[in-house]
């Protein structure tokens, strides 16, 4: 089904990670689960008390805005309270996979602390820093944009096994841009790289995105990895197996 593509006339690639240049099962399995371990700790430990006070506003405005019944209440009367509020709320979100900011802030900061003490290392396919390399050299933009935070975004790329890859993007996009399956996110994106729409391309494993980014005008491709189930391809896109199918 995937064919060799070229990158006629693209002068900017923005890469996905999870499914598309990473796999599912280091998110999944890896990361998510180890936010997780480490929450409570994370959210008592005075060193991180700035950081929590942060994310703790965030994450009172976002469940203020919460239509879902069965998420947890929020309690602010005292410090600890609050602090339970975070914790509560966070687990909730974990748990359905929202792609909250504020709770990507908050796990970005927990892998921060798991990629210094070497306990997590960036994952990327095989195929990801060759290619990044070839596209680099040929004078494209590389750009990431994922839910994950910025910083989960640089820590990722700066430990692979392949080395520090953050030397090949000039450009990390989070939900601060909007979310991934809003078009107008992608016109965001366009507008800060510098290049019309029809010069950039989007790759992803999920198709709404593909869609949205479809919308505003970009370019777009299908990664289907072979970790992963094809269940979520839209028929008429252009599909890629590995990033050696970009030439
Ligand atoms: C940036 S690493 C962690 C990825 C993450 O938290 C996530 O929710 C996956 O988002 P993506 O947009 O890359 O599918
Ligand atoms: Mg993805």
């Amino acid at each position: 089904m995937s064919a060799a593509l070229r990158l006629r006339g693209v002068e900017a690639v923005v890469l996905d990670i999870e499914g598309t240049t990473t796999p599912l099962s280091f998110v999944h399995d890896v990361l998510f689960p180890y936010a997780r371990a480490h929450l409570d700790a994370f959210v008592g430990d005075p060193a991180n008390d700035e950081v929590v006070a942060g994310v703790s506003v965030r994450l009172e405005q976002e469940r203020a805005a919460e239509v879902d019944p069965t998420a947890p209440q929020w309690y602010a009367s005292t410090a600890e309270k609050r602090r339970r509020s975070v914790i509560s709320y966070a687990v909730w979100l974990m748990a359905r996979d929202r792609k909250s900011p504020a709770l990507k802030t908050l796990q970005g900061h927990i892998w921060a602390e798991g990629y210094r003490r070497g306990a997590l290392q960036g994952v990327v396919y095989d195929d990801v820093p060759q290619a990044l390399e070839r596209w680099h050299s040929a004078g494209i933009t590389l750009a990431i944009y994922s839910s994950g935070s910025v910083q989960a975004q640089q820590l990722i790329f700066s430990t692979t096994a392949a080395g520090d890859l953050t030397k090949y993007f000039s450009h990390y996009f989070d939900t601060a841009v909007g979310p991934k399956q809003s078009s107008d996110s992608y016109a965001h994106i366009a507008t800060a790289l510098g290049h019309a729409p029809s010069r950039i391309l989007f790759v992803s494993d999920v198709g709404e995105e593909l869609a949205a980014a479809r919308l505003a005008g970009l370019q777009v491709v299908l990664a289907v990895r072979s970790d992963q189930s094809t269940s979520r391809e839209p028929g008429a896109d252009q599909i890629i197996r590995t990033f050696a199918d970009l030439e």
